[in-house]
C-alpha cells in the first residue's frame, strides 16, 4: 500500500472549547501517551494502520506480536524516529503535548534498544557510558561538561541496576547481560518517567535473563513506567498488568494480561498451535 502523505511532523492541536480543552489537559497530566488514528509509513509502505492507544504515566505495559507487525515502529514513533502521516483525524500526544523539542522529550523517556549507542561505546567504561546518557552521546567526549550531580546520578542508576561492579569495566569486555544492564542504567540516569525497552532479553543466556528481569522489577516497583516490546512471554514481569497485542500493523487486542495471554488468543495471533503455562506469576509458551 502506498503512503498517503508522509510528513515529518505531528498534527497541530485541534480547536476545542476552553472548558473541554481544560478538562483534557487535566486528564493528560497523568497520561503518557494518547494516539488516535495514527498511521506510520516506512519507506513507501504504511506499516501502522489506524492505531489508537492511551497509556497512563507509570503504567507497565508489554507489546507482543509476530515479526514485522510494527512493534518497533510504534516505539520509534514515540521517540520521534518515525512520524505519523499527517491526517485531520490523527492525534499523537506525549505527556499531554503534541509538539516537542525532541531533546527535551527524550529527557523524559529512557530508551533501550538491543544495539549499543555507537562505535566508541565498547571502548568506554560502564560509569562513563551511563553518564553519557545525559548527553545522548555514545561515549564521554572530552568537550562534554560533566557535573558532580551527573556523576552521583550515574552511581545511583548503576546501583539501581545492581551494576556498580561494572563501573570501571570496558563495555567491550562485558557480557551481553552486563552490557544490557549498563544500557538500562544509561537510560535511567536522567530519571525518566517512562522506560521504553525493545526486546530487552534478546541474546541473553538464561541466568542473564533472570538477573535482568529482577533488575527491571526493581525499576518498576520504584515507580518508573515500563513499555516493553518482547518476543518472550517470560519477559512479562508480574508488575506488568497490561498487554497490547499487534498484528499486521494494527492493534489486535489491548487489555489485562490475564485475559489476553491465553492459549487461544496467542495461537490465533501467531498462527500456530501454542501451549502455555503460568508459573510463579510468569507465562511460558512453546
Ligand atoms: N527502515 C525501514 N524501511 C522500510 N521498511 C521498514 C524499515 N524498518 C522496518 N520496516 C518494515 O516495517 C514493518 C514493521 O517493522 P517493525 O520493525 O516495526 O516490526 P516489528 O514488529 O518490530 O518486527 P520484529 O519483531 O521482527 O522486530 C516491517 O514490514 C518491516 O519490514
Amino acid at each position: 500500500m502506498k503512503a498517503k502523505k508522509a510528513l515529518a511532523k505531528t498534527m497541530p492541536p485541534k480547536e476545542k472549547s476552553g472548558r473541554i480543552q481544560a478538562g483534557i489537559r487535566q486528564q493528560e497530566a497523568v497520561t503518557f501517551l494518547t494516539m488516535q488514528h495514527v498511521e506510520v509509513a516506512r519507506g513507501e509502505t504504511i506499516v501502522l494502520h489506524d492505531v489508537s492507544l492511551e497509556i497512563g504515566l507509570g503504567e507497565h505495559v508489554a507489546i507482543l506480536g509476530p515479526n514485522g507487525c510494527g512493534k518497533s515502529t510504534l516505539i520509534k514513533t514515540l521517540t520521534c524516529e518515525c512520524y505519523p502521516i499527517v491526517q485531520p483525524q490523527t492525534v499523537l500526544r506525549l505527556f499531554g503535548r503534541e509538539r516537542w523539542d525532541v531533546s527535551q522529550l527524550r529527557r523524559r523517556l529512557g530508551v533501550v534498544s538491543a544495539d549499543l549507542p555507537g562505535e566508541r561505546t565498547p571502548l568506554t567504561v560502564g560509569r562513563d557510558v551511563v553518564v553519557s546518557g545525559f548527553f545522548s552521546a555514545s561515549t564521554l567526549w572530552p568537550n562534554l561538561q560533566v557535573t558532580d550531580d551527573m556523576r552521583v546520578a550515574a552511581s545511583e542508576a548503576l546501583e539501581l541496576m545492581q551494576a556498580e561492579h561494572l563501573a570501571a569495566k570496558f563495555v567491550g569486555q562485558m557480557s551481553a547481560g552486563e552490557q544490557r544492564r549498563i544500557m538500562i542504567a544509561r537510560a535511567l540516569v536522567h530519571r525518566p518517567q517512562m522506560l521504553l525497552l525493545d526486546e530487552p532479553s534478546n541474546a541473553l543466556d538464561i541466568a542473564a535473563q533472570r538477573e535482568l528481569r529482577e533488575a527491571l522489577r526493581h525499576v518498576a516497583r520504584q515507580g518508573t513506567g515500563i513499555l516493553m516490546i518482547t518476543h518472550h512471554l517470560a519477559d512479562i514481569l508480574p508488575e506488568i498488568d497490561r498487554v497490547i497485542l499487534m498484528k499486521a500493523g494494527r492493534i489486535y487486542a489491548d487489555g489485562a494480561k490475564e485475559e489476553l495471554i491465553t492459549r487461544e488468543t496467542l495461537s490465533e495471533l501467531f498462527g500456530v498451535d501454542l501451549d502455555l503455562t503460568v508459573r510463579h506469576g510468569y507465562f511460558h509458551s512453546w
